[in-house]
């Protein structure tokens, strides 16, 4: 990756006429030379790279199925009770095909028990960099990736995301969503795409949140929502890939595309699958 080791004060917000060039090489596009601040996110088109590696943690209570999940998503199997709290933190990763461009995911499991969340914090703070190596300057980057020149506003192209999990048979686990919440605002980058997941529906007998419940404390924060099960894998596909989307569209934008409505692809795939639970 390049890294843009130069902080000269020109640099600083946008250099205008240098933002992108006719000849550079993706062309020319729309920008407003009037504009005294850095370009702001989508008023540059560019593709998408498919060199980014963004990076997605799963974070939540200790027990509600993190490991379980991303094992359902990686491997296609449960492996019931076989997973011991998970110590640190590792990896995996994952290539999700979104309109025919690779999305690389970076999918990392944390450890929900308490005295590993300082380790989890770290990896709040360091997804950002992860996209790509980039010189930040107050309120903007400069990233040779995005084959721009100046610099764009951080927002335009950080993209990484965080699953937050709670489990339905556990009041607990739920509960604490908000808790996490403040401290994923605490210590995660601005525009983190987040996404709430109510996991262990198989287990219908024991539940005690309603799915409604788990719609409504989404709405409130504004994030996305659906109920998985890593045990029969409702859900754990599309959750990922409805995250891998919106990364992709937050990291690329192509002229005359709209822009892509995660709440909203999230409940057309739930009518075209005809199944239960848990969009908003
Ligand atoms: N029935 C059912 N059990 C699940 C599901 N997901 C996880 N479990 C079980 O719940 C327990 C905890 O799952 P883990 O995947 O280890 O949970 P975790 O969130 O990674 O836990 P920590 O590593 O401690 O943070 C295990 O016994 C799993 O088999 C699910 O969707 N359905």
């Amino acid at each position: 990756m390049d890294i843009i080791m130069e902080n000269t004060p020109e640099m600083e917000c946008v250099d205008q006429g240098e933002a992108l060039h006719s000849d550079s090489a993706y062309g020319s596009s729309a920008v407003d030379t009037d504009t005294e601040d850095c370009l702001t996110p989508f008023e540059i088109t560019f593709p998408y790279n498919e060199d980014l590696m963004h990076k997605t943690i799963m974070v939540g209570d200790s027990g509600v199925g993190k490991t379980s999940l991303l094992v359902q998503y990686d491997q296609g199997k449960f492996i019931p009770g076989s997973f011991s709290a998970t110590v640190g933190i590792g990896f995996t990763n994952k290539v999700v095909t979104v309109d025919n461009a690779k999305v690389k995911l970076q999918i990392w499991d944390t450890a929900g028990q308490e005295r590993f969340r300082s380790v989890t914090h770290a990896y709040y703070r360091d997804a950002q960099g992860n996209l790509c190596s980039i010189k930040t300057l107050p309120g903007c980057v400069c990233c040779r990736m995005l084959r721009t020149r100046g610099c764009v506003r951080l927002s335009a192209f950080l993209s990484s995301a965080l699953l937050l999990l709670y489990d339905i048979t556990s009041k607990s686990s739920f509960d604490n969503i908000r808790a996490w919440l403040t401290e994923i605002h605490e210590y995660a980058q601005k525009d983190v795409v987040i996404m709430l997941l109510g996991n262990k529906t198989d287990m219908a007998g024991e539940r005690v949140i309603k799915r409604e419940e788990g719609e409504k404390l989404a709405k409130e924060y504004g994030v996305p929502f659906m109920e998985t099960s890593a045990k029969t894998g409702v859900n754990v596909e599309l959750a990922f890939l409805a995250v891998a989307k919106e990364l992709k569209h937050r990291a690329a934008q192509q002229p005359n595309e709209p822009k892509f409505q995660i709440h909203d692809y999230i409940a057309s795939e739930k009518q075209k699958s005809g199944c239960c639970g848990g969009y908003m």
